[in-house]
């Protein structure tokens, strides 16, 4: 995910692949705003092409005006000439604004619709990455430039206004020109300084964007947990408010003294090229005013060029600076493709997916599963040896941080094994289409979803083809005792629920659950897991979820994560996990017998409930 960083120091070759690497960055942008908006490309291309005209018209006028106005005041001739002249002129500064505010209006419906594009293109890329990407910083640095960079992808705008204002500036040459070559040359030194610094800063704004960007990211967390819900609870009970502030403060200040030194060194280089400007032209106006005491320039034709020169001096700045801006934006535009083109792996075309039968016939197999995390050190899981056969309900139990959720995951297909293997009827997890695959299990997680939004999508985003079929809805709810809830809501499910938006209505963590188990039931797949998923529900509620769970697990193949040991008698097979391991494995009682992991557990709670714990 890294982006290439430009270096003074690269070699020739080096330089060269830079710059090729830059150039097919600008025609990826181009091409991708010509798919996107290419009417409306075009009609910015005519308005900027009669805008770059509109000014030699002018010079021309300006010439006749002021020769026109000397006939009448040395000659006595009538002001016919200058009113037509001016009435022209007038026409043409008409013409021109009304030709800017519609290329503005373009323009403005473009960017939307290209922003509109890049955002979604980003957002369905977040979708499709492997899950183990939101585990490492790295993803997260390139997100954030990419986030940075979405503004940089609108430059054809600024391609325009350099063409415009070079077609304008070839005509002003070839006018200047003609009176003394050397009046050319002093204009085209207008823009070589400014060009060179400009693309200079921006060089080095881009490096420091991609240095800050960890920094960057930390302050923005920072901000948002103080601003927001998450933390605000614990912030108030803890005073954690100043310390926090403190925190955001000096990161804060860490990138902005580097920002600020680099800007300042730009104000003053930038000051020093406009020196330079000044004095070139007053170099040239003297250039003019020689021509004029050789009687090679008429009043008119004096005037005209004066202005010329002020006029062509803007439209070089205006391409230095566009230049400039473009330069920049197409090596931010890197870091926005370099997220675009991140690999997805694990995907399969599902042209080169192979079937999964239905219903399994010979069950879910993990061989020799291991699994790292990106950002751990040693495995999480080691060796994991498992074979569920088809509507088996399996126990996973064990010691926080044993290895169960991962487990659970890897066989969920949402993480992919480091070494080993998860199979599906004898097919290898990585050779189903993900699709496919995701139609046939369902989950519910510690950490499940609270959508701020209806009853409906909370429970319906498990199965979008029946988002409205109330009967399934009613089923799955009533399945995890969700209907209670729901019956008692003023628009039951169309109501709103969370409190971010008007009208929504919170939910106990317990509440929410259930209404997270419906969306799992509501999926109506093969394989249910449930990781933890009673955690926040009063023992009666949690009793009744288990038992009408194993009423609807009925045929299912089903993993159960939980700390509770009590529904473990119910299930078919229990196993138990340590430090990445399955250690024993059995029924309750096998395992009671063992009288290893899982009995001492057992005996730990059973001396808290001190009876039996879950009558099922
Ligand atoms: N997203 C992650 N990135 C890196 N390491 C992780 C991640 N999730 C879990 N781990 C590590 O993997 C190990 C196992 O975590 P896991 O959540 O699978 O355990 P668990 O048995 O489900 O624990 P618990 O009972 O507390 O839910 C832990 O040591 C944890 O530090």
């Amino acid at each position: 995910m890294s982006i290439p960083m430009p270096d003074q120091s690269l070699s020739r070759r080096e330089q060269w692949k830079r710059t090729t690497q830059l150039l097919s960055t600008l025609l990826r942008i181009y091409t991708l705003s010509w798919k996107q908006a290419r009417w409306g490309l075009i009609g910015t291309a005519l308005c900027r092409l009669l805008l770059a005209i509109i000014p030699l018209i002018h010079m021309y006028l300006v010439s006749r005006l002021v020769n026109a106005v000397t006939e009448v005041i040395t000659a006595g001739a009538g002001l016919k000439n200058v009113l037509v002249i001016l009435a022209i002129q007038t026409g043409l500064s008409i013409g021109s604004a009304a030709i800017r505010s519609l290329e503005q209006m373009i323009m403005a419906a473009l960017k939307l619709r290209i922003q509109a594009h890049i955002e979604e293109q980003m957002a369905a890329k977040s979708t499709r990455l492997p899950l183990v990407y939101f585990d490492r910083p790295d993803y997260y640095d390139s997100f954030h430039r990419a986030m940075g960079s979405q503004h940089s992808l609108i430059l054809f705008d600024n391609s325009f206004i350099v063409i415009q204002s070079a077609l304008t500036v070839i005509g002003y040459f070839a006018v200047v020109i003609s009176f003394h070559w050397l009046l050319a040359v002093g204009l085209l030194l207008f823009v070589i300084p400014s060009l060179l610094v400009n693309m200079r800063l921006g060089e080095q704004r881009f490096i420091q964007m991609l240095n800050q960007t960890a920094i960057a990211r930390r302050v923005n967390y920072l901000y948002n947990l103080l601003i927001g819900r998450e933390a605000a609870k614990e912030i108030r009970l803890f005073g954690l408010s100043s310390h926090l502030i403190d925190q955001w403060r000096s990161s804060f200040m860490l990138n902005a003294k580097q920002k600020l030194k680099l800007e300042r060194k730009g104000i003053t280089m930038n000051w020093g090229v406009d020196s330079f400007n000044s004095i070139l032209s007053g170099a040239l106006i003297v250039g003019l005013a020689w021509l004029g005491t050789k009687g090679r320039l008429s009043i008119g034709q004096y005037v005209a060029l004066t202005e010329a020169f002020n006029a062509v001096n803007g439209q070089l700045m205006s391409i230095s600076s566009n230049l400039t801006f473009m330069y920049q934006n197409v090596l931010y535009a890197q870091g926005l493709f370099t997220f675009l083109d991140t690999p997805e792996e694990g995907a399969k075309h599902p042209s080169d997916a192979l079937p999964l039968s239905k219903p399994l016939h010979k069950g879910i197999d993990i061989r020799n599963l291991s699994f790292q995390y990106p950002n751990q050190p040693f495995p999480t899981l080691h060796q994991v040896n498992l074979h569920i056969p088809p509507g088996y309900k399996i126990a996973i139990v064990g010691d926080n941080g044993a290895g169960k959720s991962t487990l659970a995951k890897c066989i969920l297909g949402l993480y992919s094994a480091s070494e080993g293997a998860v199979e599906y009827d004898g097919v290898n997890i990585l050779d189903l289409e993900p699709a496919d695959l995701r139609k046939r299990v369902t989950a519910v997680f510690q950490d499940f979803v609270r959508y701020q939004s209806t009853v409906r999508d909370n429970i319906g985003f498990g199965a979008l083809d029946r988002l409205q079929d109330n009967s399934w809805l009613e089923v799955a709810a009533s399945k995890s005792g969700a209907n209670e809830i729901i019956e008692s809501l003023p628009e039951q499910f169309d109501t709103m629920l969370g409190p971010m938006f008007e009208g929504g209505r919170e939910l106990s963590q317990g509440q929410w659950q259930k209404i997270a188990i419906s969306r799992a039931y509501f999926r109506d797949a093969e394989l249910v897991v449930l990781d933890e998923p009673t955690a926040s529900m009063d023992p009666m509620t949690e009793a009744a979820v288990f038992e009408n769970f194993l009423q609807i697990a009925e045929g299912k193949t089903t993993l159960l994560i939980s700390h509770r040991l009590g529904i473990c008698k119910a299930v078919d097979h229990i196993i138990v996990m340590k430090h990445g391991r399955i250690v024993e494995q059995g029924t309750h009682e096998e395992l009671l017998r063992l009288g290893g992991e899982y009995e001492q557990m057992y005996q730990v709670q059973s001396k808290w409930y001190d009876s039996e714990i879950v009558t099922v």
